[in-house]
């Protein structure tokens, strides 16, 4: 990442009362500081390595041994290194291990949401993307394309709500239908690690508290 943008990133985290950055001249030190700075807040505030879990146990969708596993390389001095581990474990596994992680996802517009059951993340995802007031016909065709594909895949159906909207939601897993399992799989991988990223910016950048798994 060119160092700018790090800088700029960086910045979002005044939100936590770190506002020693307002200079627009930063160099590498000043950078370096408020990395340890933020570290030391995020510790003060319980993020010591037993509350790793609590803090980032569902960045990826009800994959709390994710955040296990990659457990010894946190705290991070960047928020970016967190989703470079979850990144590595995820392509480390076998096929079954990231279908695996698919079924973990709860469906869009699913029983989940139905029964008020979603993690809090997933409920704001689903509802940034307008899934939670579709009308009886928009949820029907939903269903019955979710239903679809995981006849066809035997696994979840997984986009980033955040990043897309109900109509091309629809009009994407029309379209994924068509593609082979392999091809599926890495695509809906491809969008957990999305979803986790946002996660992560949201804990990092906007303060949001996580769901404890
Ligand atoms: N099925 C599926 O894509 N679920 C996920 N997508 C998203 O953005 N949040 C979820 O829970």
């Amino acid at each position: 990442m060119p160092f700018n943008q790090y800088c700029k990133e960086l910045k979002g985290i005044s939100t936590h009362k770190i506002d020693f950055l307002e200079s627009s001249s930063i160099d590498e030190r000043e950078v370096k500081e408020l990395c340890l700075t933020f570290r030391s807040s995020i510790e003060q505030t319980g993020a010591r390595r037993e509350g790793i879990l609590d803090i980032f146990g569902n960045i990826v969708e009800k994959c709390p041994l994710i955040t296990g596993a990659i457990w010894s390389k946190i705290p991070f001095q960047v928020y970016l290194a967190v989703e470079e581990c979850v990144s590595e474990f995820i392509d480390s596994l076998s096929s079954s291990g990231k279908e695996g992680i698919l079924r973990c996802h709860p469906d869009l517009c699913g029983r989940d949401l139905t029964r008020g059951t979603l993690t809090e993340e997933s409920q704001n995802e689903q509802s940034q993307a307008g899934l939670t007031s579709l009308n009886p016909m928009e949820r029907e065709i939903l269903n019955h394309l979710n239903l679809q594909y995981k006849e066809k895949f035997g696994f979840t159906f997984v986009i980033c709500a955040k990043m897309s909207d109900k109509n091309k939601i629809t009009q994407e897993l029309n379209s994924r239908l068509q593609n082979d399992p392999c091809q599926e799989l890495q695509n809906g991988i491809d969008q957990v690690k999305k979803i986790c990223h946002l996660r992560i910016q949201d804990i990092f950048f906007h303060g949001k508290i996580p769901t404890k798994l």
